[in-house]
């Protein structure tokens, strides 16, 4: 890195202002770190920067206690290493964690904590990626976005909710069930989230009423001692996905019965194409659906409104409530820090379709943005790397034979 003060006048830049040799990369979560060491291994230096004081803080701070990968293990390792070989099928998060440490300690990445980006632009004059945090600028040539597709909590404006007596918290701050231990609770949302944290309420002997308001697709974690994901993956190679979605589903009416019966209408889309067409990810079974059979888990529909102490439901029943859990998903914050640029939609995803979706222009690219987990995270990440190598060899070539390139490169210190 080199600083650039003695340029502060001329172009206007922060007093705190780096040069980066290589990318920035905003955001070290398994995305950020899986780029990061793929360019190590290209021979690319990088700088990521991250606004927490951890690396994979949606995992540590922002999930809950009895979370577990809910894809085998091999569908969740990043490129280059794997994870260890004495861990379970599905590791529990703490194991993620320490895959992700134990990651980044081998490439030697050392993110900047505590830079919350908050703004990034590229500057036209300078062709150079303007990226600033709340006390530094930094520039380089390449602009990586790492920040995920679960940036933010989405938090639904829910009539009458701010009327509510009881605490309301999302699933991103959920931690166990010990803390709502004998309560109704209002669980919003039936996704992986609103079934596993109704689940995890169960356990605590908590009354869970989750609301679904939609359709949604139940699949077991596994069919014959496979998991259902890793069948549907060898499935595709062979067989046309709608096909494969009308297997899956005969299995999974086969094993769960008709989730119809319990209030969990299926969409007319099958699960698979589904989630490659809107992103929804089906809910892959780990109990919650025998405590909907079995009457603990109260299935509820859609609400109308919250009461100072309840809930009032479309079908016109209502319920008294001590806690109301917002399990609503989340939403990428693209569009609150990068500027001047239209690669990303309203929403902060990326408009060019999977498996596209990776390179913008003029040195931006993004990771993690392919709603395919940390597989698609993986497939960005090896193709960001070799793209960005060759730009950087270019360079690295060009300055060496000290061609007429209107860019200097900024040293490290
Ligand atoms: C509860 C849960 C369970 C999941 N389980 C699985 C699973 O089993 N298998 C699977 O394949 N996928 C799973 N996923 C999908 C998940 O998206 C990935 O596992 C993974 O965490 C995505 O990595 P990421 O690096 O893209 O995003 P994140 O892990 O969200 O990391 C993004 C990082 O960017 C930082 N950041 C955000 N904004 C800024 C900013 N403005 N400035 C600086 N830093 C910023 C954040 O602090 C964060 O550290 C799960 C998701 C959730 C929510
Ligand atoms: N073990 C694991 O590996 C786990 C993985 N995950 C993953 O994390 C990601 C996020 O999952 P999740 O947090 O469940 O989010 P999702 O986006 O998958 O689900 C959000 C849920 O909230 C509902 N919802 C949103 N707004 C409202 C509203 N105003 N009123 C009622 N319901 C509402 C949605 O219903 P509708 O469909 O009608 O919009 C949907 O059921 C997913 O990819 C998931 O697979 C999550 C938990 C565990
Ligand atoms: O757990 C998640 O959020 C994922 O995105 C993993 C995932 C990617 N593709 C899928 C298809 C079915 C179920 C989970 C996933």
């Amino acid at each position: 890195m080199g600083s650039c003060k003695d340029q502060q006048d001329h172009h206007q830049f922060q007093a705190n202002c780096v040069g980066v040799h290589g990318p920035i990369i905003v955001g070290a979560g398994p995305s950020g770190l899986a780029t990061s060491a793929c360019l190590t291994q290209q021979g690319v230096p990088s700088l990521i920067l991250e606004k927490s004081d951890c690396i994979a803080a949606l995992w540590q701070h922002r999930t809950y206690d009895r979370l577990k990968l809910h894809l085998p293990k091999q569908f969740c390792e990043l490129p280059l290493l794997g994870f260890p070989e004495n861990f379970p099928k599905y590791p529990t998060k703490h194991q993620f964690i320490s895959y992700m440490e134990s990651y980044a300690s081998h490439f030697s990445i050392l993110p900047r904590f505590k830079q919350a980006v908050q703004s990034a632009e590229f500057d036209h004059v300078l062709g150079f990626w303007r990226v600033k945090t709340q006390d530094c600028e930094y520039i380089s040539r390449w602009l990586i976005v790492a920040t995920g597709e679960n940036a933010e909590p989405v938090i639904p404006d829910i009539s009458g909710i701010d009327k509510f007596n009881g605490p309301v918290v999302h699933t991103s701050l959920y931690k166990s069930g010990s803390e709502f231990r004998n309560q109704r609770v209002l669980v919003i949302g039936c996704g992986n989230s609103g079934m596993e944290v109704s689940l995890d309420l169960c356990r605590h002997n908590a009354t869970p009423h989750m609301v679904v308001r939609n359709t949604v697709h139940v699949l077991p974690r596994e069919m014959f001692g496979f998991s259902t994901f890793g069948i549907a993956m060898a499935l595709l190679r062979w067989f046309p996905l709608r096909l494969v979605d009308k297997f899956l589903l005969l299995v999974a009416n086969f094993t769960l019965g008709n989730t119809d019966q319990i209030g969990l209408r299926r969409p007319k889309t099958g699960p698979i194409e589904l989630k490659n067409v809107t992103g929804k990810t089906p809910v892959l079974d780990v109990g919650a659906l025998s405590q909907i059979k079995s009457g603990k888990i109260k299935v509820m529909e859609g609400v109308k409104e919250i009461t100072r102490n309840g809930a009032k439901f479309m079908d016109g029943q209502e319920k008294e409530i001590d806690s109301i859990i917002l399990a609503t998903g989340y939403k990428s914050n693209v569009p609150t820090w990068l500027k001047g640029c239209d690669f990303f939609t309203k929403d902060g995803m990326p408009k060019t379709p999977f498996p596209n979706g990776w390179k913008g222009e003029k040195g931006l690219y993004t990771v993690g943005f392919t709603r395919r987990g940390l597989q698609g995270t993986a497939s960005d990440a090896v193709k960001i790397a070799r793209d960005v190598a060759e730009h950087w060899r270019t360079i690295k070539d060009c300055n060496n034979n000290s061609c007429n390139s209107h860019v200097i490169l900024l040293k490290e210190t």
